[in-house]
């Protein structure tokens, strides 16, 4: 069997509020980033499947007769949103440590696609294809490009295996799926993200599906109708960390003193409604000092709280640190533990103060750049259609 080539891709994300809370139930504010993660999936008669990852530095091709071995043998089709299938990651875990020597956090890429590829196509015949995946997002720093890594993975594997319509029109750039279709992606990229993060919420695959401005709680997905227009700049402090180290932390601490942190949870949700309040009136209303005011304050008591969690990190603080010099506040974004921390602009922030602040936060080896906010989420493209240098990148794979 040969599959049709399909080009996808999906958004990375910034949480305004509420990482962390979320996933133990609180309420968290998300919206899709102007940076994406692209994927390219073309069927071939090789007799093998091929993955190029340049952003982790990995290329392996496996034998279809290598991967059929590895099918369950209670394999049906999986339904989405069920939990894991164990067999299928014990099974894939040994043949990933024995093919490529360990399991660090890169592997859980390879893993994922291996599950999902599996999944979807184990029950009939298993194609042979090449997925190459690139991504301006920087990887394992707060934006969630695990996320749109596994939405990219699940929007292209699910259309490949015929059980969601490709959407795109001869004469179209890009198109959207249906929002059932979407729900299917959103739920296959959840158990991508299951072998990523471990226990993850779904705020991030759910914003890499949906795009705009989201609501999330507790599996719920509620979309901002009007997406504000906010000032964000991003901060990469380029300190590594895995998400799913600093999950199973945050969960520990809960576990060690509930009476402690139930509460910092709480207050969290009450900040992320806060905030959804303030950005909702933002839109309707002129827009007062006193909006932005509290919005700043919000920032800063969440940030306290993150700390609070065991998430923050010294270059978080020096970012909190040389933005206050400005008048300007910031917090950590997804994880935390080094990453990522946004800083809210005031519509009134001079572009002087913008440049000398990312000056600033760049002399303390940071990366640092204004971003637009609110972009679409899972698309297919006609490749004639995606940006010259990403097509550039793919095409060498
Ligand atoms: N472009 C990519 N190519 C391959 N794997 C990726 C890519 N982006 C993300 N990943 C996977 O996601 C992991 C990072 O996820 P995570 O720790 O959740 O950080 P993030 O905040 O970026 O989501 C990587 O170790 C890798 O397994
Ligand atoms: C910490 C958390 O709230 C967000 C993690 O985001 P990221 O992988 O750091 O981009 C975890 C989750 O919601 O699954
Ligand atoms: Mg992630």
């Amino acid at each position: 069997m040969t599959v049709k080539d399909v080009f996808v891709s999906a958004p990375g994300k910034a949480i305004l509020h509420g990482e962390h809370a979320v996933v133990h139930g609180k309420v968290a504010l998300a919206v899709s980033l102007n940076l994406r993660t692209y994927l390219r999936l073309k069927g071939t008669t090789t007799g093998s499947v091929c993955i190029n990852l340049p952003n982790i530095d990995t290329f392996l091709c496996y034998d279809l007769s290598e991967l059929k071995q590895l099918i369950p043998v209670s394999c049906g089709k999986r339904e989405e949103g069920k939990p894991l299938d164990a067999e299928l990651v014990r099974k894939l875990r040994e043949f990933i440590s024995v093919t490529n020597g360990n399991l660090d956090t890169y592997n859980m890429a390879t893993l994922s696609f291996l599950y999902i590829y599996i999944s979807l196509f184990g029950s009939s015949e298993l194609p042979s294809l090449t997925v190459s995946v690139w991504s301006e997002l920087p990887t394992g720093a707060g934006l969630g490009s695990s996320a749109a890594y596994s939405v990219c993975l699940a929007s292209a594997l699910l259309c490949a295996s015929g059980a969601i319509p490709a959407p795109l029109k001869e004469s179209d750039q890009s198109a959207r799926w249906c929002q059932e279709d979407l729900e299917q992606i959103n739920s296959w990229a959840f158990q991508g993200e299951m072998i990523i993060h471990g226990n993850p919420s779904g705020v991030d695959n759910a914003v890499g599906t949906w795009g705009g401005m989201l609501r999330f709680l507790a599996g719920k997905i509620i979309p901002l109708s009007r997406v504000p227009l906010l000032r964000i700049l991003l901060t990469n402090t380029n300190v590594p960390r895995s998400t799913k180290v600093l999950v199973a932390g945050v969960k520990d601490k809960i576990n060690k003193f509930p009476s402690i942190m139930t509460p910092v949870l709480d207050s969290v949700d009450a900040i992320s409604c806060t905030c959804e309040k303030i950005l909702s009136e933002i839109t309707c209303e002129p827009i007062t000092g006193e909006h932005y005011n509290i919005l700043e304050e919000l920032i800063d008591i969440n940030q306290h709280h993150l700390n609070v969690m065991g998430v923050g990190h010294p270059s978080l603080d020096t970012l909190c640190q040389v933005t206050l010099t400005k008048g300007l506040h910031s917090k950590l974004t997804g994880a935390g533990g080094g990453g990522c921390g946004i800083t809210l602009l005031r519509p009134e922030t001079d572009s002087s103060v913008v440049q000398t602040t990312v000056q600033d936060l760049k002399d303390c080896g940071f990366d640092c750049w204004e971003t637009s906010i609110g972009g679409p989420g899972v698309q297919q493209h006609s490749p004639l259609s995606v940006k010259e240098e990403v097509l550039e990148i793919l095409n060498r794979y």
